[in-house]
């Protein structure tokens, strides 16, 4: 079977959607086991394209299933998980239809295959067959999303740029020229999607790293680390992989950069190591964890349900539900809390969270019992405004117009 062309790309790109929809598992996650057998970087893309693709309008895609058929598919189906892959081939990534045929429908054999081939034909036939302008969220997502559900599934229907944070912001003109890319922000530079990163200019000698424009705000709303007495110190609470420890520490602050998890801490120290920059590092729970010196910042990235990160995993908007977002609040209410009583007078804390659900964000910032230091436009890159009441919310359907972002909540306090 493995051996038609394309068909390894397909099985892949079914086992990764199976493995959401139905286990819950990350994209990420299970990208790594379905891809590892696949032969070259090509199949490897085309199946995370299949995949992304059909969760990103998964919704639209059962519409048409469904009516095509009398009697609907238990939505476990392996007829219907087939038949989601194929139409977003065809009606996204401009496959044509005899190619659909030839390289899906072999994952399925007997009266499931005659079953799906008949769905499919039938849709191809239908005259004007389209997917929305933009993907249809599932109901509890739009209720959750409320009256920015449309325009963030509006920004889900291209899949994000590369952006780039660099270590001395000086240089965010040349780079952004040299590079070919635009710059929203100093020190930001953005590429087109699917630019090799390994094969940019400078990627060895560290000068830059990869970060979405949303992500860089928190530790830019820190300001600068350096006075006139050397570096203030800041605590990066919930550190790895180390996107805002590099940003903090490039930005002059002494960081130390607390992680649970040594997996993760060693992507920190690959970073530091590639970039040149510097951080103390703890591995420690901290909601257990006591600080042995004060700190001037503490900055809690915390750890969230990524509802935000929708547009590069859309697999969030099917396995993210109110127990996990439920679960991650009370993880996030206790690491505010302990953040919160360790702060000397004078300190700032910044919380934040790449979630688009209130309960990880505003109802957070509005438990915690410091001066709240509101945010102000001018800190913000153009085009973004913080909320009335000096909140940062961003959302995947802001910026449209020159590639987007990921959403945020963003709350700062001074004790
Ligand atoms: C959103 S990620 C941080 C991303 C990071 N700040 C960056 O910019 O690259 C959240 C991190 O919190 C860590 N974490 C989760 N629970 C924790 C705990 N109880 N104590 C310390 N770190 C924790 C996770 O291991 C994860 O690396």
């Amino acid at each position: 079977m493995s051996d038609i062309p394309g068909l390894p790309a397909r099985r892949a790109a079914l086992q990764m959607i199976d493995a959401v929809l139905h286990r819950g598992e990350t994209l990420e996650t299970v990208e790594r086991n379905a891809l590892r057998r696949m032969r070259g970087p090509a199949d490897q893309a085309l199946a995370r394209a299949i995949a992304g693709e059909t969760l990103r309008w998964l919704t639209d895609l059962d519409l048409m299933i469904d009516s095509a058929m009398k009697k609907p598919l238990p939505h476990d189906a392996k007829p219907r998980s087939v038949l989601r892959l194929m139409l977003a081939q065809w009606l996204r990534l401009d496959t044509p239809p005899h190619a659909v045929i030839a390289t899906a429908l072999p994952l399925l054999s007997g009266g499931p295959r005659r079953l799906a081939h008949g769905v499919f034909s039938t849709l191809t036939k239908r005259d004007g067959l389209t997917l929305p302008d933009a993907p249809t969220l599932p109901e509890d997502v739009a209720f959750r999303w409320g009256s920015r559900a449309g325009a963030i599934a509006q920004g889900l229907v291209t899949p994000p740029p590369l952006d780039l944070a660099l270590k001395d912001w000086s240089e965010t003109e040349e780079r952004a020229r040299s590079m070919g890319g635009t710059s929203l922000a100093q020190g930001h530079i953005r590429l087109p999607r699917g630019t090799p990163i390994d094969q940019l200019p400078s990627y060895k000698d560290g000068d830059w790293w990869v970060q979405d424009l949303a992500a860089t705000l928190p530790a830019r709303l820190l300001g600068p680390g350096a006075n006139g007495s050397g570096g203030k110190r800041v605590l990066d609470l919930c550190a790895a992989p180390g996107g805002k420890t590099m940003q903090l520490a490039a930005a002059g602050w002494k960081v130390t950069a607390l992680d649970i998890s040594e997996r993760r801490l060693g992507k920190v120290r690959q970073n530091l190591d590639r970039t040149g920059l510097e951080a103390e590092i703890i591995k420690a729970n901290a909601l257990t964890w006591e600080p042995a010196k004060q700190f001037d910042a503490i900055l809690i990235d915390a750890p969230c349900t990524a509802t935000g990160t929708c547009r590069r995993h859309p697999d969030v908007i099917h396995r993210i539900g109110d127990r996990q977002i439920e679960e991650q609040a009370e993880l996030q209410n206790a690491l505010l809390e302990r953040a919160a009583g360790w702060l000397p007078e004078g300190s700032m804390l910044v919380y934040a969270v790449c979630s688009l659900e209130n309960s990880e964000g505003i109802a957070q910032a509005e438990s915690v019992g410091l001066t709240q230091l509101p945010i102000t436009r001018d800190e913000l890159p153009e085009g973004l405004e913080p909320t009335e009441d000096g909140w940062l919310r961003t959302d995947p359907g802001m910026l449209g117009n020159s590639g987007g972002l990921d959403g945020f909540f963003v709350g700062r306090w001074r004790k």
